[in-house]
């Protein structure tokens, strides 16, 4: 096995449990090597920090590194893996995906793309309300994807309450997720808090089920309804529409097919991909922009480049289009430098499918395989002084990208788990800190200076600021809104 630190007998490793974040394991990184074996009661989890090792698991030998790590939280919330991000590699995956490639995060379907104009225009007005307040750009950042994502999801027509009331949902779900339990380590001692857990696994995952079938049978009237009025009328789509063409309400499981036209949906699976798009597109995507913003907050010389482009190539009379995107190289190069320092998903979690060998290492089947994303976006072999925000190095040529062909900058993976919705969150990210910088001046809170920012992260399924970002904006634009 890997090298790592010792264990106790049974434990193993769990007395580290509190270290182990993804500063933690690159701490550990630095003395044990690149590939580390921790044991925590049952489980097994190998640590790989390093871009080689990295390529080694996601591209070289990725079929047998591609499965994800379960839990009793996962195997419920999941409804037992009804959904593509929990679920295994394997034939139900791979149609799973497909229909998240093709019907619901791709360029094609514009209507997620139309959510993420139509939200960040609500913002800006929100902004311009306010000018001269001090926002937390933190709780911003985070109600701005919250309702892109709710959008493309649900469309428009949701009724008084009901995203808040979806967002509580979320919360606790993500609570359950990132929640410590016995049973996944030790199962023997599983039945030390099992009746309360379970008893809120249960409630969640009801409450779900009353909000999702409603918008399910909502969405089912208004097909019947379409249908009735006119056969040929396009349907204004949202990703629940996408979905419910899938759905046959007598299916108890799926049939693998490699044909979209012949796949059919279960109610639950349904729900479960919903929770994934809420999940993966959510925080994600806030985590980036808070980060952002901070960093230029941070670095004004670079805040001062960023919206010197945006003049030259938008100009003051007018508010950003998709069209200038192309031509903000600069902006695209920060927000690059934002995702290397700042990975939204720091480790990507994974597990073996079978027996492997990694770099002359045994790993077993079952193994967790945590691959830290943001140890490797700082490693000091790659990276050039790795802990500064240093955004032109992204426009030198042959300058590393984020598409997954670069191991040393995975902040959306590699590969056949790399993110789906890759296109869409960096859309979102573009166009909601083009406009935020475009739009408006930033200073920061209070009279604070730049260098008294606080910068450190948290640690769960995201890695956002643990202290939110306040500033106030000014108007920077040459015609009224
Ligand atoms: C800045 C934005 C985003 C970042 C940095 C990001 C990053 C990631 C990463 C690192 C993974 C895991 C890769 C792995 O395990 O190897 C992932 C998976 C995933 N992401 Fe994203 N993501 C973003 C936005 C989005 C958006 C907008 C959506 C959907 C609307 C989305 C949906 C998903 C899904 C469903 C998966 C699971 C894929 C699978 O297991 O096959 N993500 N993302």
């Amino acid at each position: 096995y890997p090298p790592g630190p010792k264990g106790l007998p049974i434990i193993g490793n769990m007395s580290m449990m509190a270290q182990l974040t993804h500063r933690g394991l690159a701490q550990l990184a630095k003395q044990y090597g690149g590939l580390i074996h921790l044991q925590m009661g049952v489980l097994h989890m190998v640590v790989v920090s390093t871009p080689d090792l990295a390529r080694e698991v996601l591209q070289a030998q990725d079929s047998v590194f591609s499965n994800r790590s379960s839990s009793t939280a996962i195997r419920y919330l999941s409804y037992d893996g009804a959904d593509m991000a929990f679920a295994n590699y394997g034939p139900f995956w791979r149609q799973m995906r497909k229909i998240c490639v093709i019907k619901l995060f791709s360029r094609k379907r514009l209507e997620s793309w139309v959510s993420v104009r139509d939200e960040i225009n609500m913002v800006v007005q929100t902004i311009v309300a306010k000018t001269g307040s001090p926002i937390n750009l933190s709780k911003l950042a985070l109600s701005l994807t919250s309702h892109i994502i709710y959008k493309a999801a649900f469309g428009s027509n949701s009724h008084e309450g009901e995203e808040g009331q979806f967002e509580k949902i979320l919360q606790e779900f993500s609570r359950l997720f990132g929640e410590f339990n016995i049973a996944d380590f030790i199962p023997w001692l599983g039945w030390i808090h099992a009746k309360e857990f379970k008893k809120r696994l249960v409630n969640a995952r009801r409450e779900l089920d009353v909000f999702i079938d409603k918008v399910i049978d909502e969405h089912l009237a208004k097909k019947n309804n379409m249908n009735r009025k006119d056969e040929n009328e396009a349907a204004a789509t949202d990703m629940v529409d996408q979905l419910i063409s899938f759905l046959d309400e007598g299916a108890h499981e799926n049939k693998f097919t490699d044909s979209l036209s012949t796949v059919k949906l279960t109610r639950d699976n349904i729900k479960a991909l919903i929770m994934d798009v809420m999940f993966g597109g959510t925080e994600t995507v806030a985590t980036a922009i808070e980060w952002a913003m901070t960093e230029l907050m941070k670095n004004p010389k670079e805040l001062k480049k960023v919206q010197e482009e945006l003049s030259n190539v938008v100009g003051l009379y007018r508010r950003v289009q998709d069209f200038d995107l192309e031509n903000l190289t600069y902006l695209k190069c920060t927000l690059k430098e934002t995702l290397r320092l700042h990975p939204p998903i720091p480790v990507l979690l994974h597990e073996t499918a079978k027996d492997a060998v990694l770099a002359g290492y045994s790993i077993p089947v079952r193994w967790r395989v945590v691959i830290n994303a943001w140890a490797i976006g700082r490693d000091e072999m790659v990276w050039d002084e790795p802990n500064a925000f240093k955004p032109s190095r992204f426009l030198k040529q042959g300058a590393k990208d984020f598409k997954g062909n670069d191991f040393e900058f995975i902040p959306f993976g590699s590969g056949r788990r790399s993110c789906p919705g890759m296109q869409l969150g960096f859309y979102a990210l573009e166009m909601s800190v083009a406009e935020l910088v475009h739009c408006f001046t930033w200073e920061l809170h209070e009279g604070m200076k730049s260098g008294e920012l606080d910068m450190s992260d948290s640690f769960g399924l995201t890695a956002p600021k643990a202290v939110p970002l306040v500033a106030v904006p000014s108007y920077r634009l040459k015609y009224a809104l």
